[in-house]
């Protein structure tokens, strides 16, 4: 007893970890799982996949700690979010594919929807933007494109949910429809406001009510999993979407408090209190987490394309073989040239959600080669994340903290960290453990059974790896951060 195990089921692969009490991981498991492209702009996975490599990581991550589930006091579980399961609530089975976040097949229903005038209500009661990257209307693309499928829906057969849901359902035999704030807050049918599931948008986009699932708090009862599944029924008592997840990990409790996650995309939470933010400069206002009834929001940034990048200079370019290379090649870049790429490749997020433009170099000259393209490549991390950053300050009054925590992956990379450094003109911290996705699911379930403590004796185990702090000077800062905005705004202008 007195261990947890924390479910991360990512985009790409599903990971399971245990932790002892003390939060420090014992062992972990992942696996990865096919992706679906059956059109250009579409991405699925099958939620079979999904749930298959959950059951199989728990067992294996359970076997390498050379525990039971017995030891397990409790799961906690984070998940990607917005991606969409509709499944029959009598025989268990999906409908349709999971249609996952980043597929763009509602597009021309969301540019419907805005000529009829619907995003400002969107934005005012979800706090997002009218846009295909939220579940809302990719569950009445399902219900529209399955035959038969909205009438099931209305006579109440069928449910809808995020992944958690999708995973909770799985887990507790089917006696637990549930999700938390933080997932249902990335389906344009929450209300962020009340807490409630908004009748006007489910009526707006197609989707009944009778379809959803409860939604409770981070940390809260999720019920039991089926005995038979890892040999003994085991609590679920925390839920939290991936990126709030990773603010609970890095410990963010603070209003102005700040993490960026660097995996494939980067995404940035700014914790703002339990003050909605809105913001001026298309940023989403999002629930960081709900405790005891109690939202905190954050403002989000989203980039679509952060570790990405180095993928593409390994799997398209092919200049690299493995993504640490592309420190030697940055270093050994001609620092007479001065090379902007803009990786623009399935367009821009926040704050420019541009779907439609595309990737861009600029200043290339004959001795561009692959060190130059590397070091641009790492820049363009840092450059969108000043973006996000100028758009975080500007919006918050309350004065973003100087300092960046970061994680994921791509926080590997010191080269990348020191340039974020150095172009926002503030410390980056990197944390000790760098599982802080799963390490916030972990606590938040921790806390709700009774292992772990509350917020502040968190916090204090948060303990810094390495700061990074600004060696740039300011002009050289300015000039290299303007010449950054022009490659952008040219990028969309062309
Ligand atoms: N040393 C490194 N330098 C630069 N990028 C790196 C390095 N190590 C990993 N990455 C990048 O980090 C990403 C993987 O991070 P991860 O957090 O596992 O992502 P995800 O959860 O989105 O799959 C990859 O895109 C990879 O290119
Ligand atoms: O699974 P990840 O780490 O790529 O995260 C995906 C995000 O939750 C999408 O909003």
């Amino acid at each position: 007893m007195g261990h947890i195990l924390a479910i991360d089921q990512g985009t790409t692969s599903s990971r399971a970890i245990v932790f002892d009490a003390g939060l420090k991981v014992i062992a972990s498991a992942q696996e990865e799982f096919p992706q679906h492209f059956p059109q250009s702009g579409w991405v699925e996975h099958d939620p079979s996949d999904l749930w298959a490599t959950v059951a199989a990581t728990t067992r294996a991550a359970l076997e390498k700690a050379g525990l039971t589930a017995a030891d397990i006091a409790c799961i906690g579980i984070t998940n990607q979010r917005e991606t969409t399961v509709v499944w029959d609530r009598a025989t268990g089975e999906p409908v349709y594919n999971a249609i996952v976040w980043q597929d763009r097949r509602t597009a021309a229903i969301c540019a419907r929807l805005a000529e009829q005038g619907l995003a400002p209500m969107v934005t005012e009661r979800t706090g997002l933007l009218l846009d295909p990257y939220f579940s809302g209307t990719k569950v009445g693309w399902i219900l529209d494109n399955v035959a038969g499928a909205r009438a099931r829906a209305e006579r109440g057969e069928l449910a809808f949910g995020t992944v958690d849901s999708w995973l909770i359902w799985k887990l507790t035999a089917g006696t637990v429809h549930a999700t938390d704030a933080t997932n249902a807050a990335r389906t344009m049918l929450y209300n962020i406001d009340r807490g409630a599931w908004d009748a006007d948008l489910c009526k707006a986009l197609g989707v009944p009510l009778s379809m959803l699932p409860q939604v409770r708090d981070s940390a809260d009862d999720f019920g039991l999993t089926r005995p038979d599944l890892f040999g003994r029924a085991i609590p679920i008592r925390g839920v939290a979407g991936d990126q709030q997840a990773a603010t609970v990990g890095q410990a963010c409790f603070a209003p102005g408090m700040l993490k960026a996650t660097y995996g494939t995309g980067c995404f940035a939470l700014l914790n703002t209190g339990t003050t909605r933010v809105a913001s001026q400069n298309r940023l989403l206002t999002t629930i960081a987490y709900q405790l005891k009834g109690q939202p905190t929001y954050a403002l989000e940034g989203s980039i679509f394309i952060a570790g990405a990048v180095v993928q593409w200079l390994r799997d398209g370019l092919k200049v690299i073989r493995a993504a640490g290379e592309t420190q030697g090649l940055a270093d050994a870049a001609d620092p007479a040239q001065d090379l902007v790429l803009v990786p623009a490749f399935t367009g821009l997020g926040a704050p420019y959600w541009q779907p439609d433009c595309r990737g861009a170099v600029f200043g290339l000259t004959r001795n561009s080669g692959p060190a130059e393209f590397a070091k641009a490549a790492l820049e363009s991390v840092g450059f969108q994340t000043r973006d996000l950053w100028a758009a975080m300050q500007a919006d918050w009054a309350g004065g973003a903290q100087a300092v960046l925590r970061v994680d994921g992956g791509m926080t590997a990379s010191d080269w990348t960290m020191q340039f974020l450094s150095d172009i926002l003109g503030a410390p980056v911290d990197r944390p000790k453990v760098t599982e802080t996705t799963a390490l916030g699911a972990a606590w938040l379930a921790g806390m709700q059974s009774g292992v772990c403590g509350g917020p502040e004796e968190f916090s204090q185990s948060w303990a810094l790896d390495r700061r990074f702090t600004p060696q740039m000077d300011e002009s050289t800062r300015d000039a290299r951060y303007t010449r950054w905005q022009r490659a952008v705004q040219a990028t969309m202008a062309f």
